[in-house]
């Protein structure tokens, strides 16, 4: 009966603002995004400027952990400063709620691409794109800094403008990792604070690349094979993802994966 209480309370506090709505007199609500384990998004008009800005609020219900881990977002996204990487421009409370100010950025995300519009990557496509990815998170490393979430719906394309967002889980190298005792093994994989970790989840983004030019046929249905008898790739690129999924020794970083996919795509 309590945890019940309490997820209603926490589904009442947690409600998202409604369209029209006016955060801190600047910021209109155009469209709420989502609402992540730790924060709500909108897609706002900035009064002031005319432009589209999005606005992070700490969820109500995660309290002080919320605001902890946003400001934590905030500090990381000003300190990365690239193109690719929406713009951190502001931050306040207002009724006490904590908001973040960053960029929107228009496009679609490459999960969209994919599973709303269809689009196809073929090898040589697929592997020219995770080269342009792996120069944002060249950057990002040399920042000192893991992303930890590099997935499909992080990824934004505009024309051949590409941009990475969400730097909730973000780290610095050092830093203990925020796993749960009865993390899965893939898990730990994805979220060590360590450069391996973005490289482990790029051999998945690849993967799920190279997967929407896969068409199953029905005979096939029966006996689910492996990716490497799937996909019909070369054994070069085959090697690059056994190492990127930690299948064979690991790239020590991004440069050396980097040089290894511009033997393939000379
Ligand atoms: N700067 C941005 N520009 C454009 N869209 C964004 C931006 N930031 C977030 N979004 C979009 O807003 C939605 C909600 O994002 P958000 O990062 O808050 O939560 P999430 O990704 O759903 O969850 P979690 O943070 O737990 O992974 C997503 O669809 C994302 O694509």
């Amino acid at each position: 009966m309590i945890a019940y209480l309490k997820r209603v309370y926490e589904a009442w506090i947690d409600f998202p603002r409604r369209e029209g709505e006016v955060i801190r007199g600047q910021y209109q609500i155009k469209r709420f995004l989502g609402m992540g384990s730790y924060g709500l998004t909108y897609l706002c008009l900035d009064k002031n400027s005319g432009q589209e800005v999005v606005a992070k609020q700490a969820k109500p219900s995660k309290g002080q952990l919320g605001e902890d881990l946003l400001h934590r977002e905030m500090a990381i996204m000003s300190q990365l400063e690239h193109s690719s990487i929406p713009k951190c421009y502001t931050s306040f409370k207002e009724s006490n709620r904590l908001y973040m100010i960053t960029e929107y950025i228009q496009g679609r995300t490459v999960e969209d691409l994919i599973f709303e519009e269809g689009a196809r990557f073929e090898e040589k496509d697929a592997l020219r794109f995770i080269r342009q990815l792996l120069n944002i998170v060249q950057f990002i490393h040399e920042e000192g800094i893991v992303h930890l979430d590099i997935r499909i719906p992080n990824v934004i394309l505009e024309g051949d403008r590409m941009s990475l967002i969400d730097f909730g889980l973000a780290a610095r190298l050092g830093e203990p990792a925020r796993l749960a005792l009865d993390a899965d093994e893939d898990l730990i994989r994805r979220r060590t604070v360590d450069v391996t970790s973005d490289l482990y989840a790029i051999g998945h983004f690849l993967l799920y690349m190279l997967y929407s030019t896969y068409e199953l046929k029905e005979e096939q249905e029966e006996a689910a094979r492996g990716w490497e008898q799937e996909l019909p790739i070369t054994a070069h690129t085959k090697r690059i993802i056994r190492k990127l999924l930690q299948i064979d020794p690991p790239f020590a970083n991004v440069q050396v994966c980097m040089e290894e996919l511009d033997v393939v795509l000379v």
